[in-house]
């Protein structure tokens, strides 16, 4: 299994690549890319962890060299936010990062399962599959936008406000990642919430990431809890990919019963999306929020057709 990270020197990468270092089954491949000069200093500092996953750095000029032969590409390259932007205001620097990451793929690992991270994720996805099946090689089941950082962050908050273990907590986050897209849904948890208790969870969910912008005061987003759940998704992966039956909310072409890509439970499997699940019943409150989310998320994905087409 070889996992390549491109924008490896960030944030998110640093932190993604020491989990994937720690955690990767015995055997693996780690690859670290980034245009930072710093990279091969990364992948040298991961290197003197004792595992047995082997890692390289490749800087700017190792792009091809960091994608020959990968079984899953992850990507968290890109711009983060500032206090007072929102992700869609990332859109005029990270659409053409992730394009022209997205074209080396399709050269060089055409069959890789690929995890967009990069901001803004509702259209930098559609970005992805458009540059992918201009190359002929778009495969719906192996491209991904990595929503996890939603689900992890509704288990923490959701754990924290009821006294439960964060680790038994399971929830559906459906629709995108931005804002009102991002919907949690709390009425399947058996758990006895107030309306306003509804109300108060679902904005924070829906807002927690500028909660992160806003306390690290122009110094970045979230990178170690968006490291932690990039790694959730990658591991998931991994597994799926080696046989095991695993179930992860994932920004996806499915369906289309709402939008051509959006954000549901997804069964893994060894080609990347085994089946789109359905998502279950929602409440009432959900439901408003499910058809309010639509002209955005719609319009989030157009913008990114229209920029890769
Ligand atoms: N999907 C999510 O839930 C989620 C969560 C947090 C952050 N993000 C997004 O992830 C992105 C990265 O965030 P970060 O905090 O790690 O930022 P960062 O600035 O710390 O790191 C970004 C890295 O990307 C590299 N980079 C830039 N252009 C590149 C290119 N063409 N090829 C390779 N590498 C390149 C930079 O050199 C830098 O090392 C942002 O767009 C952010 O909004 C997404
Ligand atoms: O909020 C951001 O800009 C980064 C990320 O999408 C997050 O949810 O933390």
């Amino acid at each position: 299994m070889k996992v390549a990270v491109l924008g490896a020197a960030g944030g998110i990468g640093q932190a993604l690549s020491l989990l994937l270092k720690t955690q990767l089954p015995a055997g693996s491949e780690l690859a670290l890319y980034d245009i930072a000069p710093v990279t091969p200093g990364v992948a040298k500092d991961l290197s003197h962890i004792p595992t047995q996953v082997a890692i390289e750095g490749y800087g700017q000029d190792g792009l091809n060299q960091a994608l020959t032969g990968a079984d899953i590409v992850l990507i968290p390259a890109g711009v983060p936010r500032k206090p007072g932007m929102d992700r869609a205001d990332l859109f005029n620097f990270n659409a053409g990062i992730v394009k022209t990451l997205v074209e080396a793929i399709a050269e060089q690992c055409p069959k890789a399962c690929v995890g967009i991270i990069t901001n803004p994720v509702n259209t930098t996805v559609a970005i992805a599959a458009e540059v992918l099946k201009k190359a002929g090689v778009y495969d719906p089941k192996k491209l991904f936008g990595v929503t996890t950082l939603d689900v992890i962050r509704a288990e923490a908050f959701i754990a924290e406000a009821k006294g439960l273990n964060p680790e038994e907590v399971n929830i559906n986050v459906i629709g995108g990642h931005s804002g009102v897209t991002i919907l949690p849904l709390l009425s399947q948890l058996g758990l006895d919430f107030s309306d306003e208790e509804i109300a108060a969870l679902t904005d924070r969910i829906q807002n927690a990431g500028t909660e992160v912008v806003e306390a690290k005061a122009g110094g970045g987003s979230a990178t170690l809890s968006m490291g932690q759940a990039a790694a959730r998704f990658c591991l998931s992966l991994v597994k799926a990919m080696q046989g095991e039956a695993v179930v992860e909310c994932a920004y996806v072409e499915g369906p289309g019963e709402h939008t051509k890509f959006f954000a549901q439970p997804v069964k893994l499997g060894p080609e990347g999306v085994e089946a789109v699940l359905p998502y279950g019943d929602v409440s009432a409150f959900e439901q408003t929020a499910l058809e309010g989310m639509m002209d955005t998320l719609q319009g989030d994905i157009q913008k990114g057709i229209e920029f890769a087409g």
